[in-house]
């Protein structure tokens, strides 16, 4: 088996950008079944099977080994697993899907600027409220990892899948950890990131599994299909 496989965003903000930059880059991913189909090709590249997946599972595959290359946000890797960053290499950063994991808390804690205070905070929430800081994410592996980093262990997380900067206002939570781009959803929801609240800088990246089983064979597909791209796996 000399082949190797490249897995794509099926759907989502990263989906056309990938097919994109790879266009950019002289390769056309085809999707003969059409868009319901989850296999495809490069021209030219018969060695390559194209797997088209959520970027959330491209992540996870990868870590896996179970898929050789794909396109996904470094977040995700960093979220899917605590030894997602060591299981795979980043072989390039593709300069989309750039959004930064962040901690933001509402604007009237003014004199909550840095994760410091924040661990003040949380140390006095519980003799003040009653009940632990809380934190609307669906980012737990990071905010695990970060705030325990930070020293901050007197905490709650409330896991949301989606609209997390409503959080705060409605009840369900205090603060967030969440992504974004231009700020301007957390402003809308009266949310202000702390000056020392950037996790992550994340953005979309080509990405090489460490876990996939490298033969000899299939190594040496690998680095002739990044060759041709202009980028090396970095195992
Ligand atoms: N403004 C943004 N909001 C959300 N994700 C963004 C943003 N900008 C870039 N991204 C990145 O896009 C990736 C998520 O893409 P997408 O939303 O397609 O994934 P998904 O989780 O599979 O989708 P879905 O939420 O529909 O299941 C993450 O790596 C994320 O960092
Ligand atoms: O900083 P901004 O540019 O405002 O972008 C950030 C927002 O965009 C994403 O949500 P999206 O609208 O994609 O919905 P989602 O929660 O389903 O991902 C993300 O979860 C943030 O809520």
């Amino acid at each position: 088996m000399t082949g190797i496989t490249l897995a794509v965003p099926s759907k989502g903000r990263l989906e056309e950008l990938t097919r994109d930059w790879f266009a950019a880059k002289g390769m056309t991913i085809t999707r003969p079944g059409g868009a319901r189909s989850y296999l495809g090709a490069i021209e030219g590249m018969p060695d390559v099977t194209v797997r088209f997946f959520p970027a959330s599972e491209i992540a996870r595959e990868l870590i896996r080994g179970n898929i050789d290359v794909g396109v996904t946000g470094l977040d995700l890797i960093h979220e899917t697993s605590e030894t997602g960053p060591a299981s795979v290499s980043i072989a390039s950063k593709l300069d989309f899907g750039k959004a930064d994991c962040v901690v933001a808390v509402p604007e009237s804690w003014i004199d909550v600027t840095h994760m410091h205070d924040l661990a003040d905070v949380a140390s006095d929430f519980r003799a003040r409220h009653g009940r632990w800081l809380r934190i609307a994410t669906k980012y737990i592996t990071i905010t695990r990892q970060h705030f325990a980093k930070a020293g901050i262990a007197e905490y709650r997380t409330v896991e949301s899948l989606g609209a997390t900067e409503a959080a705060p206002a409605s009840g369900v939570a205090d603060i967030v950890v969440d992504i974004t781009t231009t700020g301007s959803t957390l402003a809308a929801n009266g949310l202000r990131v702390l000056e020392d609240g950037v996790m992550l800088r994340s953005e979309a990246c080509l990405i090489v599994s460490r876990t996939a089983d490298w033969s000899p064979e299939r190594r040496a597909t690998l680095e002739q299909v990044l060759g041709d791209i202009g980028v090396s796996s970095g195992l």
